[in-house]
């Protein structure tokens, strides 16, 4: 599948800029809020931006590498939580719900038949990956799959007017997968991307890491691309979490990265275009252990470092607010010609 991404034009850069240095402030003096008021007029070409029907999409799936014993929760929570999000009694849902964010809950490939609960989007591919210490976790045609759902999916929300759009997860053993794939993509040792994930004590989190590197090792002579990566080690949300941010930057749209997982499905986007980053705000650092490097790596400021480490988009809806304000602050600010209010001498 192609993506076409367009380069925002740069013209518009300086004209932001001079918008944002002419309001009753000292120069810089709303920091990071700048900076995202930048990069929003930048993606929409305006120096009005507007934040219309903002959604996030939570993918959830299973992982055969669950079997490995990588996370401190059994398998079967993954579908219990999907069970918890249609009932409105997640992270997830209170935060969304306390920002006027809408959420969409899609299975991706959770090892549990729902029977049409109306409130899911049924995106199953599987039921489950395959455990990639043994072989692929996938198959080219179940990636293929993958992204077909996940453009579906953001086409429909696209044409609903959603111009925002954030992504979450949720899969036990999905940090396994998250972490594999940091190390591959930003070529680092795994231990440098393996974390405690749900809350792995010392004993457990060596044994991830064992696992991991082996896995890896047992696969390293069939992996040339980002896609080889993700169909390798990858999962149904994060493969869809991958194509979802592809296709809305595509449209146009502001793609909202939450914490470790997302940031991993985000790296093989950015992989597979790299025009990806102007569409992108770092909404937290995960407290997973690997996700300050990545951010790092990507030279990202995340917006929130509050020490969560959850996922199923969380970050994404407790930045949203700070968002609005970058574009509230450019859009209805006074100037200081407009306040008469004296430039800096
Ligand atoms: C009750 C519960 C709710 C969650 N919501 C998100 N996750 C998070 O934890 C999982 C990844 O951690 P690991 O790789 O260690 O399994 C993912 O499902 C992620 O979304 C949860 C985990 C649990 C237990
Ligand atoms: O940052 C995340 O996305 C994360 C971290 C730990 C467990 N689940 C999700």
């Amino acid at each position: 599948m192609k993506f076409s991404i367009a380069k925002p034009d740069a013209n518009i850069i300086s004209k932001l800029n001079e918008k944002i240095n002419l309001k009753t402030k000292p120069l810089g003096s709303l920091g990071l809020l700048e900076a995202i008021a930048l990069k929003i007029g930048t993606i929409q070409q305006t120096l009005n931006p507007t934040l219309v029907a903002p959604h996030i999409v939570v993918f959830a799936a299973d992982h055969g590498i669950a079997q490995a014993g990588v996370s401190a929760y059994p398998q079967e929570v993954t579908y219990q939580m999907v069970q918890n999000f249609v009932n409105q009694g997640a992270a997830i849902n209170v935060f969304s719900q306390q920002h006027n964010i809408q959420l969409k809950i899609v299975d991706a490939g959770v090892n549990h038949d729902f029977e049409g609960t109306m409130q899911i989007i049924n995106a199953k591919v599987n039921h489950g990956t395959r455990n990639f210490l043994k072989e692929a976790a996938m198959t080219s045609e179940e990636l293929e799959e993958c992204f077909e759902h996940a453009c579906t999916l953001v086409d429909n929300i696209q044409s609903s007017g959603c111009n925002i759009i954030g992504f979450g997860e949720m899969g036990i053993g999905n940090t396994s997968a998250a972490a594999v794939l940091m190390s591959l993509l930003l070529d680092l040792p795994i231990e440098d991307c393996v974390g405690r994930g749900t809350g792995l004590d010392n004993e457990q989190l060596q044994h991830k890491t064992n696992i991991l590197q082996k896995a890896i090792d047992n696969h390293k002579n069939a992996i040339k691309t980002p896609m080889d990566v993700l169909k390798t080690f990858g999962g149904f949300e994060i493969a869809m979490i991958c194509a979802g941010m592809l296709r809305a930057a595509e449209h146009g749209m502001v793609v909202l990265v939450d914490g470790f997982i997302a940031s991993a499905a985000y790296l093989c986007a950015r992989a597979i275009h790299s025009n990806m980053d102007d569409y992108a705000i770092y909404c937290h650092q995960s407290d997973e252990k690997g996700h300050r490097l990545l951010l790092e790596k990507l030279q990202a400021e995340p917006i929130l470092k509050l020490g969560m480490r959850l996922g199923e988009g969380t970050g994404c809806a407790i930045a949203y607010p700070i968002i609005q304000s970058a574009i509230v602050f450019l859009n209805e600010m006074a100037s200081f010609e407009s306040a008469g209010v004296s430039k800096r001498g």
